[in-house]
């Protein structure tokens, strides 16, 4: 479990982005939870103080009960337990070679080789970037980038998944892909907080929500309850998902994903289309 007590955070004194917040991720048993805010409302701050580059101004945050050590000790504990895949990929990738890179976090483990090569397959072959194998990391486009660098965090196997916008520049094969990605995460055990600004993604792939705003958490809970008043979320410069939309303005059930949607079709009937 990830608590955030009392945290307040600062660039510098001028403007608090993150104002006593108080909150445990995993209280609950979600597996999969959405950071939802505008444009520069502190998610990316938020997500920087949870992996420790970043520490707060006041309050502080325990994992599994312990507080955050920030020694170099501390730090590297941490980055086995949360792992951060960035907004911006060039931000995480370091080497010329894409296995190289993805191989770099445990080389530091001083892993021994050959348990290397085995994890470094296995994670490139599940984001289908096996044959990118050798290839130098600048001949490649943004969303492969994007792959790149979630192998690189993948391969370390952590209990948790911060995923900054992870659909931000993918077409929709690799918003398809990434939506696969996370239900492998979570049927593997392992527990994904992201930010997202594609509402109708964040829908379908959380359990439950955050809804971030001048510093505070403005609303938090399901999908039933923190997407229920399109008001809040038009305030806060935020889309209500379609499938929310179809069940307020046409009264159809409430369904998890299109899938369920178009499961209900001979038994739905919609008045006064
Ligand atoms: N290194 C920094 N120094 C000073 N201010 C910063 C820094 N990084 C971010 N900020 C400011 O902190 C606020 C929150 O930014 P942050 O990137 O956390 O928001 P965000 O919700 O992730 O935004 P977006 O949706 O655009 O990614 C913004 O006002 C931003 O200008």
């Amino acid at each position: 479990m990830i608590e955030l007590q009392d945290l307040s955070f600062s660039y510098d004194n001028s403007k608090t982005i993150l104002n006593h917040i108080s909150l445990s991720f995993g209280a609950q048993k979600q597996r999969v939870i959405g950071i939802m805010g505008h444009n520069g409302s502190g998610k990316s701050t938020l997500f920087l103080n949870l992996v420790g580059i970043l520490k707060p101004t006041s309050g502080q945050i325990l994992v599994d009960n312990h507080p955050i050590k920030y020694n170099k000790k501390g730090l590297r504990q941490l980055r086995r337990k949360i792992g951060i895949v960035f907004q911006d990929s060039d931000q995480q990738i370091f080497y010329s070679i894409v296995k190289d890179d993805v191989a770099f976090a445990l080389r530091n483990l001083k892993l021994p080789e050959e348990q290397i090569e085995k994890r470094v397959e296995k994670v490139l072959k599940q984001l289908d970037i096996w044959p990118l194998r050798d290839k130098p990391i600048q001949y490649l486009s943004g969303g492969q980038k994007k792959r790149v660098a979630i192998a690189g965090i993948l391969v370390l196997n952590s209990e948790w998944l911060l995923l900054d916008e992870p659909t931000a520049g993918l077409d929709p094969d690799g918003r398809q892909r990434m939506m696969i990605l996370i239900k492998q995460l979570v049927a593997n055990g392992q527990k994904v907080i992201l930010s997202s600004h594609d509402m109708d993604f964040m829908y379908e792939a959380c359990d439950y929500f955050y809804l971030l705003g001048k510093g505070h958490i403005i609303k938090e809970g399901t999908k039933d309850v923190v997407f229920d008043d399109e008001e809040v979320l038009k305030a806060n410069k935020l889309n209500q998902p379609w499938l929310i939309k179809l069940h307020q303005k046409l009264g159809l059930p409430l369904c998890n994903n299109s899938q369920e949607l178009f499961a209900l079709r001979d038994h739905i009937h919609v008045d006064n289309l």
